[in-house]
């Protein structure tokens, strides 16, 4: 799998204080990769230094490279970044208001962010921007909505069907779901898994939701104290954690209660052959530990509700 993005010693700081130190990260195309910690442990940092957005004092080295982009991210002037940020590599914050222009309608924005990156024409965007809110499951109307008018899930389905517009190499999320009733938590993450398996996107996702990285990631790493401490596949990370504080972080989460509320997400593969052909339920795998703790064998009492929308009909592939 070739890399969509490359992070390696990014190291950021703040006058001579460390902040984040010696990170490599890489996302392969089309993969999804969590990263967690605790708070302040320089999840946003990264993600920032990534897009270019660090505070006028705060300052990064090493390297960010993504794939298809011929010039070094870091150090990067703000033309160059302009053109990077929505095109190549999309973002959805926590806070939707601060990605959404209070005083355009929905349908605007959406249109010209394909029209500013040139990627569509003008009546094409027009076709693209009511298609993308379709795929957001909000109605037509809300083309012609301003910001104020949405509530605080419907916000973020738009600033998701704006970070999508222009097919992005990489999404990157950082806590997309936090400021988000419960409710609409799943939908939101539902929507973010369709929206880069459709595009074959790559998603680096930030989180301290240890049941959404089960559900949501292949891979995931472990950031504490600015460096990333630990690093594998969702399965091995959260079942056999060789790092101590990634043993404290799964012992002080509730991971197991909360991942019996949230809902598979369709389309997420589980990767051919490691489970018993024809098994249409999954147990401690990436896919599964947020929605599935029953094991083998099943039977159909035990797997009720825990279908899996394996993309093949719910057998391996
Ligand atoms: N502009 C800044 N000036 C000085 N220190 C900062 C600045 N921004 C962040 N920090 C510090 O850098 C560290 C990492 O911050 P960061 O926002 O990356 O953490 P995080 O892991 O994303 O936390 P959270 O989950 O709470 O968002 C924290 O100790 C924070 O206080």
């Amino acid at each position: 799998m070739s890399d969509v993005l490359a992070v390696r010693g990014l190291s950021v700081s703040v006058r001579d204080t460390a902040l984040v130190s010696d990170v490599d990260l890489t996302v392969g195309a089309g993969e999804r990769v969590g990263l967690i910690g605790e708070s302040g442990s320089g999840k946003s940092l990264t993600a920032l230094s990534i897009l270019g957005l660090l505070p006028e004092d705060v300052h990064a080295t090493g390297s960010v490279r993504l794939e298809g982009v011929d010039h070094e991210l870091i150090g990067a002037d703000e033309r160059r970044m302009s053109r990077v940020r929505g095109h190549d590599i999309a973002m959805v914050f926590q806070e939707p208001m601060t990605a959404l222009n209070p005083t355009m309608r929905v349908g605007d924005q959406l249109a010209e962010s394909m029209l500013i990156h040139k990627t569509r024409t003008k009546p094409a965007a027009r076709t693209a921007a009511a298609d993308l809110i379709e795929r957001v499951q909000l109605p037509a109307g809300t083309l012609r909505a301003y910001p104020h008018q949405l509530s605080g899930g419907q916000r973020q389905r738009v600033v998701l069907a704006l970070a999508l517009a222009n097919d992005p190499a990489l999404l990157i999320c950082d806590e997309p779901t936090t400021a988000l009733d419960v409710t609409v938590q799943a939908l939101v993450l539902d929507l973010i898994v369709r929206g880069v398996l459709e595009r074959s996107s790559a998603l680096l996702f930030i989180t301290h939701d240890l049941a959404v990285v089960a559900t949501v990631c292949e891979r995931v790493l472990v950031m504490y104290g600015g460096r990333v401490v630990e690093s594998g596949p969702v399965s091995e990370v959260f079942t056999r954690p060789r790092h101590r504080y990634t043993e404290g972080l799964l012992a002080a989460s509730d991971l197991e209660t909360r991942s019996r509320r949230l809902t598979t997400i369709p389309g997420n593969v589980p990767p051919a052959g490691q489970f018993p052909s024809g098994c249409v339920f999954r147990t401690r795998c990436a896919y599964a530990t947020a929605v599935c703790e029953q094991t083998p064998p099943w039977s159909g009492a035990e797997t009720e509700g825990f279908a899996c929308h394996h993309p093949a009909g719910g057998t391996d592939a």
